[in-house]
C-alpha cells in the first residue's frame, strides 16, 4: 500500500514548498493539486468540460501562477462537477508506490481521508501576502486582498471546503524559515511512520 501524505491549507501558506521537500526526502511522487484547478480556470469555456478534457499540456501554461489564475481557479473549484472530474486523476496519482504527497485544500478531508499523515499548513495573512508578493513581484496590499478573498471563497463553499481534517497536524510557518518548516514536517512524517510502520 502506498504511503500518502496529505497537505492542505490556505493560499501561499507554504504547502507546496513543504510538499516538494517531503517528496524529495522520502522519494515519493508529488502532485500540486491547485495546478489542476488553475489549468481548468485558465482554459475558459465550460469549466466542467475543461476539467474533464484537461491534458498534460494544459498544466504547462506559463500563466498559471498568476493572481488572476488563482482567482479563476477558486471560482471553478466551487463547482461540484469540476471537483468530481478532477478526483479520479488525484486518486490514481495517490496510488503510486512507494508513496505520494498531494497538496491542496481537500486532500486530507475528501480525496485521501485515509492518508497516513495529514498536515495543515498555515501562516498569518500578512506573512503569506508578503511572501507571495515577493515571489510574483506584485503589491503586498493587493496580494493580501487577493489571498483573503480566495481563502474566504475556498472556506465558505459547500463542496469540499477548506478546513483541517480532524486528525491533521497543524504547522504554522509564520515564524519559521523554509528550512525550519521543512524540518518540522519531516519530523512529523517520521514519527507517524514509526507509529504506523508499513
Ligand atoms: N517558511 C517560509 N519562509 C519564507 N518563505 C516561505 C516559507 N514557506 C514558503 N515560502 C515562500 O512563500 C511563497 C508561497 O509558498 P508556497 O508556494 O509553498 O505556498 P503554497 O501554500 O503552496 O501556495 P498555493 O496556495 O499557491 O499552492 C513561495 O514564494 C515560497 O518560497
Ligand atoms: N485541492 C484543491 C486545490 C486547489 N483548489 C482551488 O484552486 C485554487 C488554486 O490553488 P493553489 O493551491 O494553486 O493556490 C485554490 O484557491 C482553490 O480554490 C481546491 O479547491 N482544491
Amino acid at each position: 500500500m502506498p504511503f500518502i501524505i496529505a497537505i492542505d491549507g490556505p493560499a501561499a501558506s507554504g504547502k507546496g514548498t513543504i510538499a516538494r521537500a517531503l517528496a524529495s526526502h522520502f522519494g515519493f511522487h508529488h502532485l500540486d493539486t491547485g495546478l489542476l484547478y488553475r489549468a481548468t480556470g485558465a482554459k475558459g469555456g465550460d469549466p466542467i468540460v475543461s476539467a474533464r478534457d484537461l491534458t498534460p499540456d494544459d498544466l504547462q501554461r506559463p500563466d498559471l501562477r498568476s493572481a488572476a489564475a488563482g482567482q479563476a481557479a477558486s471560482r471553478v473549484a466551487a463547482i461540484p462537477e469540476v471537483r468530481e472530474a478532477l478526483r479520479e486523476f488525484q486518486l490514481r496519482f495517490a496510488s503510486q508506490e512507494p508513496g505520494a504527497v498531494l497538496d491542496g485544500r481537500d486532500i486530507g478531508t475528501v480525496i485521501c481521508p485515509d492518508a497516513q499523515v495529514k498536515l495543515y499548513v498555515i501562516a498569518s495573512d500578512e506573512v503569506r501576502a508578503a511572501r507571495r508578493a515577493a515571489e510574483l513581484g506584485s503589491d503586498v496590499a493587493d496580494m493580501l486582498n487577493e489571498l483573503q478573498q480566495r481563502d474566504r471563497r475556498d472556506s465558505q463553499r459547500a463542496a469540499a471546503p477548506l478546513r483541517p481534517a480532524t486528525d491533521a497536524i497543524v504547522i504554522d510557518t509564520t515564524d519559521l524559515a523554509i528550512e525550519q518548516a521543512i524540518a518540522t514536517a519531516i519530523a512529523a512524517v517520521q514519527s507517524a511512520r514509526e507509529l504506523r510502520p508499513r
